[in-house]
């Protein structure tokens, strides 16, 4: 039976007279892997504040885990990593285990001490994320790529079933994007992890998406990847307001 994570009906919001996003309605399923694309300031980074909880819709219903999102309190259940997350210099004084560690206190409360499993839970985070030889190093020290990596660690330390991230490849290098989306690939196949991801490299992630999500304030298309892939030049010419055809490489494009 199908298990909505996240349901908005006929959501709206703006920012006091700018329209942000108008009659949005997106329900993401357990298992399924999202791609959340559009233009730049087309109402992306807004949806995933509401979906957070973060801000509160304008008119319209958001419902996380079947519950109303303003009843929602099992924050453990939903793991966030933002584009921002990448920004620790060298003098940062905290090691990958600790950062790793501290997603637990979503779990534990501030006061409240670590649980007796934390080093292993910590250990099974980093090697989900393939970086279990980087525990004692010390988190300025690692590439954009890895603090990222290191990051969605810390959301996974506590068992989320819905991983929600905001452009993180923003500072990772084209080389490593790719085997960065494919570790995101496996967390949603082997660990059954629903992922809403924002990014503007929809050609990177088409393998491993199951579904696309096309914002411009309102949504233009949302629906399984085939479908997407089947209609992407008539979505891409709405959204840009004139004809758009991609040539496919190595294959004829179809008729524009
Ligand atoms: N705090 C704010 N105050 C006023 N307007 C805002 C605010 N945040 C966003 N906006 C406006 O709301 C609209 C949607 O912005 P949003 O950040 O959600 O877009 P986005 O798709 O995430 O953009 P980008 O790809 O550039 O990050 C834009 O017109 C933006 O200028």
């Amino acid at each position: 039976m199908a298990e909505p994570l996240i349901e908005l009906e006929d959501v709206s919001y703006r920012y006091g007279d700018t329209s942000a996003l108008e009659q949005i309605f997106l329900t993401v399923e357990k298992g399924e892997f999202w791609a959340v694309i559009g233009p730049n300031g087309s109402g992306k980074s807004t949806l995933i504040k509401l979906i957070l909880g973060l801000i509160r819709p304008l008119s319209g219903q958001i419902r996380l885990f079947g519950q109303d999102s303003s009843d929602f309190r099992e924050k453990e259940k939903i793991g966030y990593v933002s584009q921002k997350s990448n920004a620790f210099n060298r003098a940062f004084p905290a090691t990958v285990r600790e950062v790793v560690r501290s997603g637990l206190v979503k779990k534990t409360g501030l006061f409240r001490r670590y649980p007796a499993d934390a080093n292993e839970k910590v250990d099974s985070a980093l090697a989900a994320v393939g970086m279990e030889d980087f525990t004692e190093r010390s988190i300025g020290d690692l590439s954009g790529g890895q603090q990222q990596r290191v990051f969605i660690a810390r959301a996974l330390i506590s068992d989320p079933e819905l991983l929600v991230l905001d452009e993180p490849t923003v500072g990772i290098d084209r080389k490593h994007m790719q085997s960065f989306y494919n570790m995101l690939g496996r967390l949603n196949r082997e660990k059954g992890i629903a992922i809403v991801l924002v990014t503007h490299d929809v050609d990177t992630v088409s393998e491993l998406v199951t579904h696309v999500a096309c914002v411009n304030r309102s949504i233009h298309f949302h629906g399984p990847h085939e479908e997407y892939s089947r209609q992407e030049d008539r979505i891409r010419s709405e959204w840009y307001g004139h004809a758009v055809r991609r040539v496919h490489h190595g294959r004829k494009a179809a008729d524009a």
